[in-house]
């Protein structure tokens, strides 16, 4: 990935305003550019532009979950491994992988056993009751053809009181399951959420965003199976026959009911277990397609621009049909096995009643005993049949579970200290020695840098692309950190500050980024949610787009497209730029953040800047070495290393790497 891919989706919040990056996890939706704002970041060979295998081997371990999602998320480090084995575990040992999943999802949806115990007892005496309603009904039919009468008005009233209860029972069962469902569901979300954030922007970044956004929604949809739809039928299905099975051996004969539980054993517990491996497999392959597929179609949505502009509908929507195919062909997989599954237990169950009237018949027993029993045997068709209608959305469920679970563990690159420093007030900020090298680089994106940004100065970083400027300017509000050397704001080391106090002081603006859907008051409150319109004014003169917003006609209510539609690239900047304002930070970081802007506009900006926030550190990461006045301070960087420091007038004086930058920048 180029620094240009990454600063796209640096934040969780769109250019790296002063938004908490461990928000609420409520306060993020999937609307956001947390899990929307997907920059490129994949080349097209299929590796991620990290230089990552995208093959999901490489990059979390989890051989069966070939995302290009994870590729990003290399950055997680070996911590990642831990859930990354887990999941590998599950892919080749099902059972295993199943209980170690429970287990997780139990964990993180704690305090919801009294409503699912409700639910499970509720479906308990309606299936019982169904047994009885066949009971009933067959007793009566069968004493009416032995002895001619029948009381109509009683077995009437029976029959609908039962049905009566059963509706209210059946009611019971899905209002409370669904309860449990929706609310894990819900805890589920805020979690995925809460924990992705602190991995933005490795996690978020490009090709990443489509698929994340599958798993944050769609998987952890399917996940309601497991709540609402499989202890209740899992314990029902146990419960139930034996329940029934036993007062039949009670009250008839003990070898009418030996005949039905056999076939009942093999439909609830044989069948599951000989499948269990074939359904996992294909619930997996389902999921990775699904999962394949959303990656495509964002891609396609988020470059549309240039697959139009270079004519490339055809090999895209070829990629899209092989992608579908994939998906289709895993489902016919996953079909075949229901199919076949479903057959059987239709077949078994059959099975249950020819033996039972085999074994009636063999042991002399009467018709209305033959008859209780064979409505016992119908009546345990539901019960029995639950086990096979919940396995597979179980297994898809757990699938999907396995996808999350591999968000929510990953390790964050960047952690809150455990106990956090004050940092001093002054908004100095340096770099000592600090080296960073990215996963899979030869050479370093940093290496032993030192760089002193003293408060109230203005400093211009240059270089050539690739050079290592937008690597420097992440270090500031930790947007990920060295990998040796320290960096200090105001004195302390940026890793003994909270994030949030970080984050509240030191801003970067980046030089694509992301408006929110809303309007634009909104997006300028976003790390200032108190921000009065006099404090988005005065932001929004400093960015010279005051005469811009009176001259719309809703001003500062006028919505804002998905990402920043409605705005032009130069405007979308300064409007970063006055978000970023607001929030009144002591450092601001500008990547290339003024790029779009035509050199009379951005002087404009930077002489109101100046005139307005004299207090305010910049530091300003640009490519137009020709721009930087005489006396502005300058720090070129070349190859990851610091190789001039000083004024501009002062590098101008010597044939050095300024005068070689300026020089192409002027060309
Ligand atoms: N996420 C990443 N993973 C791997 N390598 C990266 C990543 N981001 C940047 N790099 C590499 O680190 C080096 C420095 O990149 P950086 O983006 O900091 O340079 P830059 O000077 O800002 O470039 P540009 O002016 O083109 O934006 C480059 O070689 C780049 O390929």
């Amino acid at each position: 990935m180029t620094g240009d891919d990454e600063r796209s989706t640096r934040r969780p919040t769109p250019d790296g305003t002063s938004t908490p990056v461990t928000p609420a996890p409520t306060t993020v939706s999937p609307g956001t550019a947390t899990v929307g704002s997907a920059a490129p970041g994949t080349a097209s060979d299929g590796t991620a532009s990290d230089g990552t295998a995208i093959d999901g081997t490489t990059v979390d371990g989890m051989a069966s979950d070939a995302t290009a999602s994870d590729a990003p998320a290399t950055a997680a480090g070996s911590a990642r491994q831990t859930s990354a084995t887990a999941a590998t575990d599950a892919a080749r040992q099902p059972s295993a992988g199943r209980l170690k999943l429970t287990r997780w999802l139990v964990g993180h949806t704690k305090n919801l056993l009294a409503p699912l115990v409700g639910s499970v007892a509720a479906r308990i005496v309606n299936q019982l009751l169904g047994v009885a309603l066949f009971v009933v009904a067959a007793g009566s039919i069968a004493r009416a053809a032995s002895t001619g009468a029948v009381a109509l008005l009683p077995l009437a009233g029976t029959l609908v009181g039962l049905a009566l209860v059963k509706a209210l029972l059946r009611y019971l069962e899905h209002y409370l399951g669904h309860w449990v469902a929706f609310t894990a569901l819900q805890r589920l979300r805020e979690l995925f959420f809460s924990r992705l954030a602190p991995q933005a922007p490795a996690a978020t970044a490009g090709r990443a965003g489509a698929e994340l956004t599958e798993r944050a929604t769609r998987d952890i949809d399917r996940i309601e199976v497991f709540f609402a739809h499989t202890l209740p039928p899992a314990v029902s299905a146990v419960v139930v026959p034996a329940v029934a099975l036993s007062w039949l051996a009670a009250v008839t004969d003990a070898r009418l009911a030996l005949a039905i539980a056999p076939f009942v054993a093999v439909i609830v517990v044989l069948l599951p277990l000989l499948a269990a491996r074939s359904t996992w497999r294909s619930a997996e392959r389902v999921g990775r397609a699904r999962g394949a597929i959303a990656t495509e179609v964002g891609d396609d949505v988020q470059g549309v621009r240039e697959i139009l502009a270079f004519g490339a509908e055809r090999q895209r929507l070829r990629r899209l049909d092989a992608a579908d195919a994939a998906l289709t062909r895993a489902r016919s997989g996953e079909g075949c096995v229901r199919g076949v599954r479903a057959g059987l237990v239709v077949l078994l169950q059959t099975g249950a009643l020819v033996a039972v009237v085999i074994v009636g018949t063999s042991i002399g027993a009467d018709a209305p005993t033959i008859a209780t029993a064979l409505a016992v045997g119908v009546g345990l068709w539901a019960p029995t049949r639950g086990v096979d209608e919940f396995l597979a959305g179980l297994d898809g469920a757990f699938a999907a579970t396995a996808r999350v679970r591999r968000v929510v563990d990953a390790e964050a690159p960047v952690r809150d200290p455990v106990v956090p420093r004050t940092a001093g007030a002054e908004a100095s900020a340096t770099l000592r020695g600090v080296t960073v090298r990215y996963p899979g680089d030869a050479r370093p994106a940093l290496d032993d840098v030192d760089a002193t940004f003293p408060a109230g100065s203005w400093t211009a970083v240059v270089g050539v692309s690739g050079s290592g400027k937008s690597t420097l300017g992440a270090l500031l509000p930790r947007g990920r950190d060295a990998d040796t050397g320290t960096v200090t704001l105001g004195g302390t080391d940026v890793r003994d500050l909270a994030l949030d106090e970080l984050r509240g002081r030191v801003a970067l603006v980046s030089q694509r980024p992301t408006l929110l859907r809303g309007t634009l008051a909104d997006n300028l409150r976003l790390a200032a949610p108190d921000a009065s319109d006099e404090g988005l004014h005065a932001a929004l003169r400093i960015a010279a787009l005051d005469e811009w917003i009176d001259a719309l006609p809703d001003g500062l209510e006028t919505a804002t497209g998905e990402r920043g539609a409605a705005v032009s690239g130069g405007q979308l900047q300064r409007l970063a730029l006055a978000r970023a304002l607001v929030a009144h930070p002591t450092v601001l970081v500008l990547d290339e953040a003024l790029s779009q802007l035509d050199a009379e506009t951005a002087a404009s900006v930077r002489a109101r800047l100046r005139e307005h926030r004299p207090e305010l550190t910049v530091v300003e990461i640009t490519h137009r070495a020709d721009l930087v006045p005489d006396d502005g301070r300058v720090v070129v960087i070349d190859a990851g290393r610091v190789v001039e420091t000083g004024t501009a007038g002062e590098l101008r004086e010597r044939a050095g790497a300024f005068r070689h930058l300026e020089a192409r920048a002027g060309t």
